[in-house]
């Protein structure tokens, strides 16, 4: 209903906004004030064209255009105002359409009474105060409070700060974003043409989750739990987020890994509607114009794949969309950016998967990937349209590309663009987090042990690498001498050199060949153990037997996903170690029971780091990723992990305190990109931490006048 076209041009965006105004419109209880409507829709469009015309490139899109009578802002008009809630607050610029000299005095007292309010909420932004009104009073259909809540804090982009419309009727029981099911009030109901098109009851937001959880725990199938998510997604959000949150460690194993790798194996089967953007070899050419498609204009995180690399399962083409749609979720349950600010992409170049091609019910491009400059050529046109469309801001997160791709897209988009490689980077943070945190239990620093990998990718040369430059306070070259990676031809040494990947050459070290995982650990004598190499049952009964006679206290990370792929499972590596091991996988795994001890482990997850490191960089307007702002990210979350974690073996914090976890992440983030000079909402704000937690968006139901 809200989608009319896709061209660019001015007259069809102006043609498209009004379009949308008057079916938006049309839909609310404006009747009260026929005479004020009519005058108000003339001026809005008046000001949509002047606005477009003028080249000032404001876009307001349904969420956030609006009118004043459902708003007791005392606004009689409309006004845009262009705000920057971070570079200078004082500098408000306000776009209006008067010319009517009988209403300019009236204006000027709504202008003081506006900016008045914003300034409060901007300095209290500013002082990283709450400017969340999460009291049931508080209304999406009024108030400038409601423009820089939660849902908009982040933002310095065009807003109108006054009132956004509500569909009513069928059409905003269809709409996620607003649709809040039986808990719409008595009064809302009649509001919003309700009446007739729900049962009497009315009930809590506490009362649906009560009643959802109690649905969702009746499946047993996984995949029917995730399919169940799916579908409350797409029928109320704030529902939805507010289960994930508070139930986060119950659900993240629907929503994420490992059930999202079976939902990626299936998805042509139990895809319903799209949840984010396809963008295929087709588009070529026309990406601008695609992003354009997505409903949301104020984008902060996008998360892409290819699908080369899902998980541990390979190449699952156009069927990886359910890891960039379950990242996003993270995104915003764990990390608290908004969900309309998050974008999910899945590039399809083809696919190399012969079962998928063959398959009826494939989704995506029934060809063989696409390669080299065809390849980049698409990447870049996307890259590019994204930076056009969304501005310098918004951080692009790589996610399951191929090695042969990830490393030379990181490297050459990361000068340009705000990229993040979740594979590489954010493993890299919660590994070394989780191995810093470890010292505790096993003892000596980072540099009196030695690492040894079995997988020598994304992952786990990303994390060797990163290990070594927390080391590297010492010369990067000698730190890297004490870790060591196993690939798929053995261990990685000197004389392998020539035929190296470049990523692996830094880690080829002088020793003679090792063929086998149990043979490295013998000859390497680890004490640290990681796994990345995306198969599963690796760590076999000898080799963990093997660094439990090397070592008191191996340190064992299986950390490839989903569960199938994972190198040993706890209960094995409990067993094996007899009770000695400090375990930690990529996948949860439940409690183990050994000689009566029970042992509860870790879930090594990048989920950790890359929901509050976006954060961090959302909050800080940083416009690039540095290192020392995954190293910052890193110690963040070692910090978290308290005695009592550590007395019953863990090494990372429960994920059921993960929002606070994240906002302590994003501060140290964002801490360290004013440090680095990369951010650009100035001026920095005193406290971060409170920053971080104001701005994170929490899915109580909002009232509706
Ligand atoms: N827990 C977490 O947060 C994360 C977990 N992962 C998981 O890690 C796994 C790997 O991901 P990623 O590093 O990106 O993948 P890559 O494909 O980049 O790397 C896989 C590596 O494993 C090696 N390998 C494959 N098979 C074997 C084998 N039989 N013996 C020894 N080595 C082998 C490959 O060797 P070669 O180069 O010779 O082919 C390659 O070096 C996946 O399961 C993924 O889900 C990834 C990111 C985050
Ligand atoms: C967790 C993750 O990013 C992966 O397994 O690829
Ligand atoms: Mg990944």
């Amino acid at each position: 209903m809200y989608k009319k076209g896709i061209s660019d041009n001015t007259e069809a965006r102006v043609r498209r906004e009004t379009a949308t105004f008057y079916s938006t419109l049309s839909l609310c209880h404006l009747s009260i004030y026929p005479f004020r409507f009519q005058y108000l829709l003339l001026l809005f469009v008046i000001i949509m064209i002047s606005v477009n015309i003028t080249g000032h490139g404001v876009f307001i899109n349904y969420e956030s255009s609006g009118c004043c009578t459902a708003s007791n802002t005392i606004i009689s008009k409309p006004v845009v105002f262009r705000v920057n809630s971070s570079k200078d607050h004082n500098n408000i610029n306000i776009i209006h359409n008067s010319g009517k000299e009988e209403e300019e005095e009236e204006e000027e007292t709504e202008k003081k009474v506006i900016g008045r309010k914003m300034e409060s909420t901007l300095k209290a932004l500013r002082d990283g105060e709450s400017v969340l009104d999460l009291s049931p009073k508080s209304t999406v259909s009024g108030g400038v409070e409601d423009i820089y809540g939660e849902d908009r804090a982040t933002e310095d982009q065009l807003v109108t700060p006054w009132t956004f419309s509500v569909a009513s009727g069928c059409c905003l029981l269809r709409d996620p974003q607003y649709n809040k099911g039986l808990a719409f009030t008595e009064k809302e109901r009649d509001a919003h043409y309700l009446r007739g098109l729900l049962p009497p009851t009315v009930s809590t937001q506490q009362l649906q989750e009560k009643k959802l959880m109690n649905s969702i725990r009746q499946y047993e199938v996984p995949l029917q739990k995730y399919v169940a998510m799916m579908d409350l997604q797409e029928r109320n959000k704030r529902l939805f987020y507010k289960l994930l949150i508070d139930n986060v460690e119950e659900l993240l194993p629907v929503v994420y890994t490992p059930t999202v790798g079976e939902a990626c194996q299936k998805y042509g089967s139990i895809f319903r509607r799209p949840q984010g953007l396809y963008i295929s070899l087709k588009e070529k050419g026309k990406i601008l114009e695609v992003l354009k498609n997505w409903p949301e204009r104020s984008i902060q995180v996008i998360v892409v794949t290819d699908g080369e690399r899902i998980l541990g399962l390979g190449d699952l083409g156009c069927q990886g969309m359910g890891i960039p749609v379950g990242k996003l979720a993270l995104y915003t349950a764990l990390g608290g950016v908004r969900p309309s600010a998050c974008l999910p992409v899945t590039i399809d170049v083809g696919t190399n998967n012969e079962k998928l091609l063959n398959d009826e019910f494939y989704i995506g491009l029934r060809q063989k990937r696409a390669t080299g400059q065809e390849y980049y050529e698409l990447l870049h046109e996307f890259m590019t349209a994204v930076k056009q469309n969304y501005g310098e801001k918004v951080l692009v997160q790589f996610e399951d590309f191929a090695n042969h791709n990830a490393f030379e897209l990181l490297a050459k988009y990361g000068t340009t663009h705000l990229v993040f490689n979740d594979d590489i980077q954010g493993t890299a943070s919660v590994v070394l987090a989780g191995v810093v945190a470890a010292l505790k239990l096993i003892g000596g620093t980072l540099a009196d042990h030695t690492f040894l990998f079995l997988g020598a990718g994304e992952a786990g040369t990303g994390i060797a690498e990163l290990i070594a430059l927390e080391m590297s306070k010492q010369t990067i070259e000698e730190t890297r001498k004490k870790i060591w990676l196993v690939d798929s031809k053995g261990l990685i040494v000197s004389s392998r050199k020539n035929s190296l990947q470049h990523f692996k050459k830094p880690w080829a070290h002088e020793h003679e060949p090792v063929n086998t995982l149990l043979e490295a650990v013998k000859a390497i004598k680890p004490t640290v153990l990681i796994g990345s190499s995306g198969v599963g049952r690796t760590f076999t009964k000898e080799v963990v037997e093997a660094m439990t006679s090397n070592n008191d206290t191996p340190l064992i990370m299986a950390l490839s996903n989903p569960t199938s792929q994972s190198e040993c499972t706890a209960e094995e590596a409990y067993q094996w170690s007899e009770g000695r091991a400090i375990f930690a996988s990529g996948s949860p795994f439940d409690p183990v029971e050994y000689k009566g001890k029970v042992y509860a482990s870790g879930q090594a997850n990048n989920a950790y780091i890359f929901p509050g490191f976006g954060l961090g960089l959302v909050i800080s307007g940083a416009i690039r990723v540095h290192d020392d702002m995954l190293l910052a990210a890193s110690e963040a979350l070692a910090k978290q992990v308290t005695e009592e974690n550590y007395k019953n073996g863990l090494i990372y914090p429960p994920f059921s305190n993960i929002r606070k976890i994240s906002a302590n992440i994003a501060a140290s983030v964002a801490a360290k990109a004013y440090e680095l000079g990369l951010a650009t909402h100035l001026p920095r704000p005193r406290n971060l931490l409170r920053c971080a937690e104001s701005c994170m968006y929490t899915p109580v139901y909002r009232s509706y006048r």
